[in-house]
C-alpha cells in the first residue's frame, strides 16, 4: 500500500517515535475530515453556525503553536519510505484526502475508497476534477513503485457517465514503457462495477531526476490490460 510515497527505503533513526507521531497525525486528520463533512452537511441556523466558529478557531490556533511555515514536502516515514504527507489524495495528514490507500505490484495499482458531500460536483455525484485527481494519483503510483519519479505529462480523461458519491474503485495499469516515458491507463468504477471515467496518461521522469538515475533499464514493452 502507499500513502503517496516512493518505493526506495531510507534509514530512519527512531521508527517507533515516528510511527506514534504519524498515527496521532492521521487520527487528527480523520477527526478533521469528519468536521469537513459536517461543515458541508449541517443545517444549523445562522446563530448556531456563528457559535461554532470560536471553538474551531481555538483548535486551529493550538495546532499552529508548532507548525511548518509552508508545505511539508517529502519526508521519511516510519517504514523507511519517503512520503508527501500533505498529498490531497493519499496524504495521511491531509483531511481533504479521501484518503486513498493504493495497492500496487509495479504494473498495476488499485484502490477502493469512499467519497461524501465534500467531493460533490453535479448533485449527488463526484466532482470531475476530483475524479481526475484520483486517476492521476493511481496512475502515478506505478512509476514511483518501480523507482521512477515520473510526473504527469498528459492525462486524457473520458467521462463516460456521472460518478455517484459513495463507494468507488480506481485501477491503473502500465501499457508501455519507453525509456523515461511510461504510458498508463486507468479507470474509475462505481459501486455497481460500471466504469464512469477512463484515463490515459503519459508520465515522464524529468531531466533533472534522470541525471541522478543513470540509464533506464527495460525498453518499450507490452503489458496485459486488467482482467475483466
Ligand atoms: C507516489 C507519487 C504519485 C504522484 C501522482 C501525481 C502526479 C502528479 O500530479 S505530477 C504534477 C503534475 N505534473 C507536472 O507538474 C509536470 C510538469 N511538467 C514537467 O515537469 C516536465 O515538462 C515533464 C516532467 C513532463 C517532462 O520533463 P522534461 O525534463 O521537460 O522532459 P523532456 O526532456 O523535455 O522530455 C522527455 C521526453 O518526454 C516527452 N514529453 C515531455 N512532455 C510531454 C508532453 N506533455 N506530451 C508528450 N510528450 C512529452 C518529450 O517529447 C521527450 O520525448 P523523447 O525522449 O522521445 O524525445
Amino acid at each position: 500500500m502507499t500513502a503517496g510515497g516512493f518505493d526506495a527505503l531510507v534509514p530512519v533513526t527512531d521508527p517507533d517515535a515516528l510511527r506514534e507521531q504519524e498515527q496521532a497525525g492521521a487520527a487528527l486528520a480523520d477527526a478533521v475530515r469528519e468536521l469537513l463533512d459536517a461543515t458541508v452537511r449541517t443545517r444549523l441556523d445562522p446563530a448556531q453556525l456563528h457559535a461554532a466558529i470560536p471553538a474551531v478557531r481555538e483548535v486551529t490556533e493550538s495546532l499552529l503553536a508548532d507548525a511548518a511555515d509552508g508545505p511539508r514536502g517529502l519526508e521519511p516515514s516510519s517504514d523507511g519510505r519517503m512520503r508527501v504527507h500533505g498529498n490531497p489524495m493519499v496524504g495521511a495528514l491531509n483531511p481533504f484526502a479521501p484518503p486513498l490507500r493504493i495497492d500496487w505490484d509495479g504494473e498495476r495499482a488499485a484502490t477502493r475508497f469512499t467519497v461524501g458531500a465534500a467531493y460533490e460536483g453535479p448533485p449527488g455525484c463526484l466532482h470531475g476534477g476530483i475524479a481526475a485527481a484520483v486517476l492521476d494519483q493511481v496512475l502515478g503510483v506505478i512509476p514511483s513503485s518501480i523507482g521512477l519519479p515520473a510526473m504527469t505529462a498528459t492525462l486524457d480523461l473520458r467521462y463516460r457517465r456521472p460518478t455517484p458519491l459513495g463507494e468507488l474503485s480506481a485501477t491503473a495499469w502500465l501499457v508501455e514503457r519507453d525509456g523515461w516515458k511510461l504510458r498508463l491507463e486507468g479507470e474509475l468504477t462505481d459501486a455497481e462495477g460500471e466504469v464512469t471515467v477512463s484515463a490515459t496518461g503519459l508520465f515522464v521522469v524529468p531531466r533533472v531526476a534522470r541525471e541522478h538515475l543513470g540509464t533506464p533499464t527495460g525498453d518499450a514493452g507490452e503489458f496485459a490490460p486488467p482482467a475483466g
